[in-house]
């Protein structure tokens, strides 16, 4: 299968570049730039001075040509206007970018502040929550990839709503993440003498992911009330964390919530549920596409608090991506994807 990837030179792109030059799958066939047209992507990143491409315009009509699935790893905004053009070409679709995922009436609007993607190409896309949503992601021509925080904090309450544990009010989510979150250019809130040493909230009570979390959320629940979510930054490069508090509809024990989460994630190879009493970092799954998870239940408060990490440009952004994209050829899902986390 060839693939080719749009915003190559950003941080997603160079995490996909990574994991597709060795793939056992996937022929990388092509890097393409909206600003560097000619330019060796080892001269644009140093890292990968060893590999061939050269920066490509962005020509959909020649891209289809040889390519059978593209990935969009460019901004929010530019995805929804190229998406159409591939998808009319007939070549599949994996787009990192938040454009794609929300679907009712008026939310992207609202959240985004912009013009949402045409209706032609937004009911054709399927949420790519690799774990939950495989048998969709199998006959998807378009697969609009979670956001990084989103794919932390549903993996963390997935198990809570399928065995309708979870009281659907009052759920609070309280996310960290690195800055190459914010991608590649700086801005005053990422420049390192105001982020060195420094802990940030940011988007309080707008963050975008607001409303993919309750839109999955409630698909599981039926309805469910607003979330409390908030977004930090930590002077670190990679890595999400997400803790959340929910209350149960029963008392439990942490044992019993345990055993739930790993029955949920016994048959996935990325979700790997902590020991009793042990919580995740963020260090344990940098660079991988693992997603650790701890929990535990607060006799005094009824409530759950899980613990979900990420690297958010692996299994938050790229690493899922490629994992849709091995469901959607039928290959095994953790295919070319495996690689222990770097540590330390
Ligand atoms: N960073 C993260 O952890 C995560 C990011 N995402 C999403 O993934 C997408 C990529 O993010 P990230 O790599 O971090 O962002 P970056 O800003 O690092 O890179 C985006 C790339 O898009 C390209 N680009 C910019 N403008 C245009 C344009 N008009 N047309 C085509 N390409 C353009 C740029 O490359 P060039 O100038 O060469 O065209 C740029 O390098 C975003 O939508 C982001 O929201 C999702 C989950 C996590
Ligand atoms: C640290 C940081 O700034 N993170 C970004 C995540 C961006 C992202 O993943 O954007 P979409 O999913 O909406 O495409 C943020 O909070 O906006």
């Amino acid at each position: 299968m060839k693939v080719s990837i749009i915003g190559a030179s950003g941080y997603g792109g160079l995490e996909l570049i990574r994991l597709l030059t060795h793939h056992p799958h996937f022929h990388l066939e092509s890097l393409h730039t909206s600003s560097m047209a000619g330019v060796p992507i080892g001269a644009e990143s140093n890292h990968l001075a060893h590999l061939p491409y050269i920066l490509e315009e962005i020509d959909p009509e020649k891209i289809a040509k040889t390519a059978d699935i593209v990935f969009l790893a460019t901004p929010t905004g530019i995805s929804k206007e190229l998406a159409p053009s591939f998808h009319d070409l007939g070549v599949k679709l994996i787009d990192l970018s938040g454009d794609l995922r929300l679907k009712k009436t008026g939310e992207y609007e609202k959240w985004y502040k912009g013009a949402s993607a045409p209706a032609k190409i937004l009911n054709e896309a399927v949420y790519g929550l690799s774990e939950w949503n495989q048998k969709e992601i199998e006959k998807a021509s378009v697969i609009a990839n979670p956001g990084c925080y989103p794919t932390a904090t549903l993996l963390g309450l997935a198990p809570l709503f399928m065995e309708g544990l979870a009281i659907t009010s009052d759920i609070i989510v309280d996310a960290k993440s690195g800055v190459s979150g914010a991608g590649k250019s700086p801005t005053a809130v990422t420049h390192f003498s105001d982020m060195n040493d420094n802990f940030k909230i940011y988007k309080v009570h707008q963050h975008q992911h607001i409303p993919e979390i309750e839109q999955q959320l409630g698909e599981w629940a039926g309805e469910i009330d607003p979330v409390s979510f908030n977004t930090h930054l930590v002077p670190m490069t990679r890595g999400i964390m997400a803790t959340m508090y929910v209350k149960l509809k029963r008392k439990t024990t942490t044992h019993e919530l345990l055993d739930l989460y790993k029955t949920a994630y016994e048959n996935q190879p990325f979700v790997r549920i902590q020991p009793e009493a042990h919580f995740p970092c963020t260090k344990q799954v940098y660079g991988s596409n693992f997603c650790d998870i701890g929990v535990a239940f607060d006799e005094r408060t009824n409530k759950a608090t899980i613990v979900s990490v990420i690297d958010n440009l692996m299994k938050g952004a790229a690493g899922q991506a490629v994992q849709n994209a091995n469901i959607l050829i039928g290959a095994d899902p953790s295919a070319g994807l495996m690689q222990a986390p770097l540590y330390p």
